[in-house]
């Protein structure tokens, strides 16, 4: 038996206490259990992740679900990295791992939404939760999922996981392409053992190829059947109509100014939910359902 001790846990009741020890006997090295993977345990986190975004919620029944990989993929500049942005901000207090691929981490953006969220205080510090790594190489990033990650994970309260994008890694080294496919497969299977282990909702940002945009119902992320299989929920954003709104978001057919962008986010795939959209703009202050 691991040796165990109760330290900074306060108000544990006796169930908690015969949980732990059930956990301190099947291990056979020492156990850190924060007060985050205690409620894990006793499986009473909430089962998703809210977007913050009320009209994208509604449609996911919540937000993005924990313990499996969600991966939202669409044309450059359809909102992704929006979503992921608002997504780690509504999940303040609790942590978000931002790991880029790409682009810097864009934190004057995630500022300015942090400052319009609907909970904001200035002594709110929002960029003390979220964990930033940038990785450009698909070996960089599988070491990083395996062995930095989970031990980031031990010892702070997470429960969302970003990779924006998946793909980038891979597409500067696609010479082999069966090396590709067995990298993306161990990085999906990384990636859903820490999502199950620490309830996570881990989302995977993928963008479409260009040849692709555009092209209806047909358009899709494409990274390989194996890859594919072990993604749970596909969510496709894309740009739809433009409308006129006034300054309180509501929809005035009359308008002759203020045109917005409408951005719709449909359910490509999912298990437990319909193949239905969700229309949001973005706004200085955020992603924002229609009126
Ligand atoms: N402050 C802002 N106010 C209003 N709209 C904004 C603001 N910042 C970003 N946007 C909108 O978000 C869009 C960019 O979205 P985002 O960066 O999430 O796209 P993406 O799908 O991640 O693109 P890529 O694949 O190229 O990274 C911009 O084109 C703009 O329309």
């Amino acid at each position: 038996m691991a040796p165990w001790s109760i330290r900074q846990l306060t108000n544990l009741n006796s169930e908690d206490i015969a949980l732990l020890k059930n956990v301190a006997a099947e291990s056979s090295s020492p156990v850190i259990v924060t007060g985050h993977r205690l409620l894990v345990m006793k499986n009473v986190l909430p089962k998703r992740v809210a977007t913050g975004c009320m009209s994208v919620d509604g449609l996911l029944l919540g937000g993005f679900q924990r313990g499996c990989l969600t991966e939202v993929y669409g044309e450059s500049g359809s909102g992704k990295t929006q979503v992921a942005i608002q997504a780690a901000v509504s999940n303040w207090p609790s942590g978000t791992v931002y790991i880029c691929t790409e682009d810097l981490f864009p934190v004057k953006r995630f500022n300015q939404i942090s400052k319009n969220n609907i909970n904001y205080h200035p002594s709110h510090d929002y960029g003390k939760s979220v964990f930033v790594e940038h990785v450009t190489e698909s070996q960089e990033l599988l070491s990083c999922i395996r062995i930095r990650l989970p031990k980031l994970l031990e010892s702070n309260n997470v429960s969302l996981v970003v990779i924006d994008s998946v793909a980038a890694p891979f597409r500067s080294e696609t010479t082999n392409y069966i090396q590709r496919a067995e990298e993306l497969r161990e990085m999906a299977i990384s990636l859903l053992k820490v999502a199950r282990e620490f309830n996570l909702a881990v989302v995977c940002i993928n963008q479409v190829t260009s040849s692709m945009e555009g092209t209806g119902d047909n358009v899709l992320p494409s990274l390989g059947l194996a890859w594919s299989n072990m993604v749970a929920t596909r969510l496709w954003l894309r740009k739809s109509r433009s409308i006129c709104l006034n300054q309180d978001n509501y929809h005035h057919e009359d308008m002759a100014q203020n045109m917005v962008q409408v951005r719709e986010l449909y359910v490509a795939f999912a298990p437990d939910l319909p193949n239905e959209a969700a229309e949001f703009i973005i706004t200085e202050s955020g992603l924002k359902a229609i009126q």
